[in-house]
This record gives structure tokens, sequence and C-alpha cells, in this order.
């Protein structure tokens, strides 16, 4: 049935929400005191038609808008877009009754994010098509261009393609081209290939690197496996340069990781030990030893080859340390951070509870969170200050431009 609805609130997710006596409708792409009009099934009014639109709604940048299932908030201004960002947070804390500074969203332009998952099929006409997923669905919308990526991935898409080709073979693989650029070139893991029946074949493998080499890319790999390098992909972190294991985590857009390590590094100002627990390669243990000597500790092994690789590349750092570790099942104890007095955490969104457990029992003064999920984030800092802490500040961190996602950085103090 066709319903005429006013938006009254957005959701977690990004979506308007219009409030009915039958419960909300989520209608994406919407905003909020906008009327709109369309079919409400099962709770959903998709492809609304907008009869009144916000006076914050402005025209989006992307050619594939509203196709494309990334980017959904871009018809929204950038001040009310921001703040909403920030209600995110504030709303994840207050479940948890916690109340504190909340600063402004620090926004990232567009054009930054250096790393991106695309999706590779055959389309009917036999030609390979690189794209995203489009809005709550499997349907691969092609992608010709992304504002929100970095202009060197764009400008590699055609290139791409022809390197995807070969990872098509199979008529059950649903190759996904992990793209990363580095200082050294464009990084590419390929996921999503069916291997039972063998992998790629002989002919396939040589046609995928002859298309690596073609494309002028540093390094190719399938599954963390490399096919070719031509360059091993670096990034740098502070004064430090580290090799970027096939595959590994690497913050997405740079400038969102220099607002994240700025505020880590001035909050632990006058340590004399740090831990970076959830350390990754280094993206933060690099800039918090030109403040006091770093023990670092990852539950990724490659992530720590990585680092330790990267320790001595760069002048002004302190000692660092660092350990491949399941820090859910095997967090550090207050013996194993002795001598800490500030800790810095950035665990998956999963949070890290059972670590965060361990730190009141440690002699650190102070602890930053750097998280990718408000609301694990606000449950660990429920831990923490029921143990003492105050959670002095926390600064929202819009690293997934125009997406339903937040990021943060907490600093707690005792
Ligand atoms: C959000 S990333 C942050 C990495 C790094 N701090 C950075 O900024 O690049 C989360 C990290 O948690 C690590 N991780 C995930 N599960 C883990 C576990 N159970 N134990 C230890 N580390 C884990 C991942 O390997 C990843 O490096």
């Amino acid at each position: 049935m066709t319903e005429t609805l006013t938006i009254s609130r957005m959701g977690g997710q990004g979506d308007g929400i219009a409030d009915t006596p039958a419960g909300p409708v989520f209608a994406p792409l919407t905003l909020p005191g906008e009327t709109v009009r369309g079919e409400v099934r099962d709770g959903r009014l998709e492809a609304a038609e907008i009869l009144a639109a916000s006076p914050d709604r402005i025209a989006p940048v992307s050619p594939h808008y509203g196709d494309c299932g990334g980017c959904s908030l871009q018809h929204w201004a950038s001040g009310p877009y921001l703040d909403w960002k920030r209600e995110q947070v504030r709303q994840a804390l207050a479940r948890e009754r916690i109340e504190t500074e909340i600063e402004a969203t620090v926004a990232v332009p567009p054009g930054t994010r250096r790393r991106l998952a695309l999706h590779a099929r055959r389309g009917e006409d036999g030609r390979v098509v690189l794209g995203f997923k489009a809005r709550k669905s499997w349907r691969l919308v092609e992608v010709t261009a992304c504002p929100v990526a970095d202009p060197r991935l764009v400008a590699a898409f055609p290139a791409l393609a022809r390197v995807a080709e070969a990872f098509l073979e199979h008529p059950k693989s649903a190759p996904t081209l992990h793209v990363t650029a580095t200082l050294t070139g464009l990084d590419v893991d390929v996921t999503g290939v069916e291997r039972r029946s063998g992998g790629l074949s002989g002919d396939a493998r040589m046609r995928a690197i002859e298309a690596a080499a073609a494309a002028e890319l540093a390094r190719l790999s399938l599954a963390g496996d490399v096919l070719m390098m031509e360059r091993l992909p670096k990034v740098a972190f502070g004064p430090a340069t580290v090799p970027l294991p096939p595959g590994g985590f690497l913050q997405a857009v740079p400038e969102a990781e220099a607002a994240m390590v700025a505020r880590a590094v001035a909050a632990v100002r006058g340590a004399k030990k740090i831990a970076d627990l959830f350390c990754g390669a280094g993206t933060f243990t690099f800039p918090l030893a030109t403040v006091a000597p770093v023990l670092a500790a990852d539950g990724s092994a490659a992530g720590i080859a990585a680092l330790k690789a990267g320790i001595g590349t760069g002048p002004g750092m302190k000692a660092i340390t660092a350990e491949a570790r399941d820090l859910f099942r095997r967090p550090l104890a207050p013996f194993d951070l002795r001598g800490c007095d500030a800790v810095v955490l950035d665990p998956p969104r999963a949070g890290a509870l059972e670590q965060t457990r361990q730190l009141p029992g440690t002699k650190a003064a102070v602890v930053v969170g750097v998280s990718c999920n408000p609301v694990t984030f606000a449950r660990d800092a429920r831990v923490l200050i029921d143990a003492g802490f105050r959670l002095e500040r926390v600064t929202p961190v819009d690293q997934f431009l125009w997406s339903a996602h937040v990021e943060l950085v907490g600093v707690f103090r005792r």
C-alpha cells in the first residue's frame, strides 16, 4: 500500500525513520523532517518519492548514488551529518550512563580513502565488471567513479578489471579485490576465489601475473599468498616505514588515522612506558615510541612481523618490543604490563572486554581507547569508570565518509 509519511529521525544504520502507529518504518536515503511517499513492505520504504525535502538535503556527488550500497548519506549537508555522528556516540555512551565532553566530529575530505574492496563478476556480455554491492542485495553495481576513494585507486579500475579476469576462471568464484594505495604503489589481495578444485590453473595464474605487471601493481596476492611482487608495499607510521603484510589491517583514511594518532600521542605525553594493544602493524606504535618505550601486542603474527621490520627504520624512537598474542583469550595481565603508565587500545568491533578488565590492576594513569564501534567502546568504558577512571573526552572521527560508521578516540585518566 502506498503511504505518505514524515521522517522524524535517523536510525543507527543511516536510514530515515517514520514513526507510525504500526511501528517504525525505515526509509533509506531520506532525512529528518522530510515528507515521503512510497510502498511500505515489512517496515521498509524503498525508493521513497520525496514530496517535501529537508533544507539539509544537498545534491549527491557520486554518479552511482542510490544504486551503489555505499555512501548512503551523501545527500546530507555536512554540518547536520557530522552532528548526527557525534550524537550516535553520545547515545552509545548514555546507554551505559556515561557523560563526558564529546568533541565535534573530525571530518575527512572526499578522495582520501586508500583502501577499497572491489567485487568482480562477469557481466551478461562476458565483460568483467568491478563494483560494490547494491543496498541490501548481492547485486553488483558497476562502479566507474568513487568520490570517496583516493584518485589513484579510481584511475586503476580498468587495469584492475583485467587483473580480476583471471580470478573468474571457476564459475563458483566471486572474487573481491582488496586494493590499498601504498608508498610504493597499489597492493592487491584477492579473496573469494574457489579453491576446492585445486585453485587457479597455471594458465590463469600467469594471466593474473601478467595483468598485475601491466597494471604496475606493487604486489598481487591470493588470500595472503603472494603471486607477484614488483615492489614491497610500504606505509609510513610516524617516523617509521613498515612493509605491509598481504591483506593486513590498515586504517582506511590517512587523514582519519592522523587525527586519531595525534590524540593518542598528546594523551600519553610524559609517560615512561606505553602499551599499544591491538597494535596491528604499528600505526600507533611508532608515533607513540617518539614519547616513550612501547610494548606492542596483536593477534596477527603477520602484523607483528611487519611491525618488527619497521623497528629502526626512522629516527627519534625509543625501544619497541612486540608480541603476537590473542588478547581475547590471553589478555596481558598487570604483571605483563608492569612499568606501563599509559595504555592505548584499538580493538576490532567486538571491543576488548577481557583486556580492559586487566587494566585497573595495572599502574596505568592514562588509557586511550580507539574504537570503530561506539557500543562496545561504551561497554568497555563502563569497566574502567567503575574501577575509578574518568572518561575525560571523546573525539568522534568520520573515517568512513557518508556511511553510518563512526570511529572515536576516548581518553581516560585516574
Ligand atoms: C582496528 S584494528 C587496529 C590495528 C592498529 N591499531 C591500527 O591502527 O592499524 C584491530 C586489530 O585487532 C587485532 N585483533 C583482532 N582480534 C584479536 C585478538 N583476539 N587478539 C589480539 N588482537 C586481535 C587485529 O589483528 C587488528 O590488528
